[in-house]
């Protein structure tokens, strides 16, 4: 690798969220896979870089996903043990895999969510009849080009999450659903610095997604970017994050497991490595909100659950006709 392309493998991540999510949209680069029409916008400023980045990361990421069958996403809180390096018997899916670089379609599809962003229910349900394996299917949201920040609209950053048993307090910011939120939504692209092995070793953060047990992704320096770095760990998760390719592109994407109630947080499960050794202790946290006693839903909420109150009786003696 050339010292020019090892830059840009570093450059960061989540370009390509932040690509998609720039207001600028001046540009429309059609069909990065040979045979699937596909649109990215990206600004003018981005569109080299973009080009670049595209090429390098398909190359490279092609030749990760060949071997990394089966392996779990999980969030690592800082050094995570070490991963064994691709050993031999991984060598022949790797030299598979570089021979397959110029044939999207030849992924292995079992493990692979594709993310086809404007594409039609037409176009993929076509999709879906020509790539075998094909589990599922992002349609880049209208949100994700057109916000101000990337965040979903129908998301919201909590300043502080408390724990479910309220003497234990908070668990730091969380994401909110501010409306309800269907099962298999698209939540958002887990972006940030892409580390190196060395990189991650001395790195101390809490905020590190590990992926096909090989990509680190470091959120730290993130103030907005989708928030979905920004939800806490709950055994009892009602989001999942999926590794995909977005335009040809490797993402996290972070999706809705169930239905997500208006006002309940999401919730993700960092597995169990996470909190080894971790000096935080793991708390269950609150699933809702708990509504200030000012709040109008917090009164209208008590009719719904206690009828009788919609109608106070009047005390009094009723008048004899
Ligand atoms: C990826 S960050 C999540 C966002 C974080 N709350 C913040 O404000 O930046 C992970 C950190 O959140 C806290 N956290 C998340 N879920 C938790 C849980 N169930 N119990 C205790 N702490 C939790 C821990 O401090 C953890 O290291």
């Amino acid at each position: 690798m050339c010292h020019h392309e090892k830059k840009l493998a570093q450059a960061q991540y989540g370009l390509i969220a932040e690509v998609l999510a720039y207001n600028n949209l001046e540009y429309v680069v059609s069909s990065l896979h040979k045979s699937i029409p596909i649109h990215v916008y990206v600004s003018n400023r981005r569109l080299a870089v973009f080009q670049k980045l595209s090429r390098y990361f398909h190359k490279m990421f092609l030749r990760k996903l060949a071997f990394s069958h089966n392996e779990r996403t999980s969030m690592a809180r800082s050094k995570a043990p070490a991963h064994p390096p691709i050993d031999s018997d991984n060598s022949s899916a790797s030299a598979d895999a570089s021979e397959q670089l110029d044939d999207p379609m030849t992924l292995p599809q079992d493990v692979v969510h594709r993310i086809y962003p404007g594409a039609t229910d037409e176009e993929i349900s076509d999709l879906r009849k020509k790539c075998h394996g094909i589990t599922r299917v992002y349609v880049m949201p209208d949100w994700l080009p057109a916000a101000e920040s990337c965040c979903a609209p129908f998301l919201e950053v909590v300043k502080e999450q408390t724990a479910r048993d309220a003497e234990t307090g908070h668990v730091g910011r969380g994401m909110m659903a501010v409306q309800e939120v269907k099962e298999g939504t698209f939540l958002g692209v887990y972006c940030g610095q892409l580390l190196s092995e060395e990189e991650y070793l001395a790195s101390n953060t809490s905020m590190v997604i590990s992926f096909w047990n090989k990509v680190r992704v470091d959120s730290t320096e993130l103030s907005y970017a989708s928030g979905v770095h920004l939800i806490n760990h709950s055994d009892d998760y009602n989001c999942v994050c999926s590794e995909g390719v977005l335009c040809g592109l490797p993402v996290l994407g972070v999706y809705a497991n169930k239905r997500i109630e208006k006002d309940e947080f999401l919730r993700i499960d960092y597995q169990e490595d996470y909190w080894k050794d971790s000096e935080v202790k793991k708390v269950e946290v609150a699933h809702f909100r708990a509504l200030e006693m000012t709040d109008k839903r917090y009164i209208s909420n008590l009719k719904r659950m206690y009828p009788s109150l919609r109608q106070p009786q009047r005390a009094g003696i009723k008048k004899k006709k």
